[in-house]
């Protein structure tokens, strides 16, 4: 009886001094485990006579019922001091000043800034925007357009040409945007006001041009349509956009296959100072885009009758527009997704 008090005595003592969970599981295993001291007693039950047994039968069964109840205790407690002391340590101090949140917002890359600005302007004017595929067939990128069979345009020094398609097309990466115009006469019946902006494709680039690019063209067709109307708009366009209110333009007479008569616009601005623009003064120009009365070949290709409608309409490069606007001295710049040249616009 006294060995048995004796050694609940000393497991008592271990248990009550155990630091953490990997101490109390060692003094469980040394009491409670197969060679364990209270295990060995209980198998020492085994060879005792009967008179003996009811004695230290209950004795050895309380002592390991109540080492049992102290090493489950002793598990929660340290469970909760190693809780409590973790979050002593892990608290979250939700008072500190925010962290410098510049480097997680994301910012609207200039070229879509300029879309959308653009876009917003002509739909003030009444314009919708209308959209069409990169990949093209040969129909809606050059033949609708005017563009005679021979046409150096068609050519692979400056056209994308891919694998023809399932209907023998021979198919391009579009080199402007006037298919989606032709798309849309096909499948509009005038008045027509749309404007297309999007990515345009040729392969001539070089330090100065790039594969891809962006452009926005803009197509009226009505009855009655004249170049007063396309000046008024082009006219009402810079002013929005260069934020200049009497700025000067010009119209030089161009060609392009689809147009006729055809014309080019420049802006007065102001180039002295080195690394710097200005819109509406100075005495220098800049073409800014190319526009003209839609040729009639053009309208009877898209199933209209040049007697009954006319139209004009016009295209310019994004790329170049977005450059000046922000300052920005090289094209590539645009297309390396670098954000940390990202972060200095918008
Ligand atoms: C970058 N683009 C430029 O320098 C000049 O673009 C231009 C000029 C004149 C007209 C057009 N678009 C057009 C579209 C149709 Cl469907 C019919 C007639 N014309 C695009």
């Amino acid at each position: 009886q006294s060995a048995i008090e004796g050694l609940e005595q000393d497991i008592a003592s271990a248990i009550l001094n155990a630091g953490d969970e990997a101490g109390l599981e060692e003094i469980r295993i040394s009491a409670l485990g197969k060679k364990g001291s209270v295990s060995d007693l209980l198998k020492s039950l085994g060879a005792m006579s009967p008179d003996e047994r009811k004695v230290m039968g209950p004795a050895i069964n309380g002592l390991r019922d109540r080492v049992q109840g102290l090493l489950s205790h002793r598990k929660a407690a340290l469970k909760t001091a190693a809780l409590e002391a973790r979050l002593a340590t892990e608290t979250v101090d939700v008072t500190l000043p925010v962290r410098e949140a510049a480097a997680e917002t994301g910012r609207v890359h200039p070229i879509a800034q300029v879309m959308e600005e653009l876009t917003a302007i002509f739909a003030d004017m009444g314009f919708s925007v209308a959209e069409g595929p990169d990949i093209e067939d040969d129909f809606h990128n050059f033949t609708a357009l005017n563009f005679p069979p021979g046409h150096p345009a068609r050519e692979m020094h400056d056209t994308f040409f891919l694998p023809p398609g399932a209907d023998g097309q021979r198919k391009v990466l579009r080199t402007h945007t006037s298919p989606v115009q032709v798309r849309t006469m096909q499948a509009k019946k005038p008045p027509i006001r749309v404007i297309c902006p999007g990515r345009t494709y040729r392969c001539d680039s070089d330090q100065t041009h790039t594969p891809m690019f962006h452009q926005v063209e803009g197509l009226v067709i009505d009855k009655g349509a004249h170049l007063g109307h396309l000046k008024w708009i082009l006219e009402e366009f810079c002013k929005s956009f260069f934020e200049v209110e009497g700025v000067k333009m010009r119209f030089r007479p161009s060609f392009f296959p689809f147009t006729e008569p055809s014309m080019e616009v420049d802006i007065q601005c102001d180039r002295s100072r080195p690394g710097e623009i200005r819109f509406g003064e100075g005495n220098d120009w800049l073409e800014i885009l190319g526009c003209g009365m839609v040729h009639p070949n053009v309208l009877r290709n898209c199933g209209l009758d040049p007697d009954e409608y006319q139209g004009f309409a016009w295209g310019m490069g994004i790329d170049r527009i977005a450059m000046l606007k922000y300052g920005m001295s090289d094209l590539r710049a645009f297309f390396e997704a670098d954000v940390r040249w990202l972060s200095h616009y918008g």
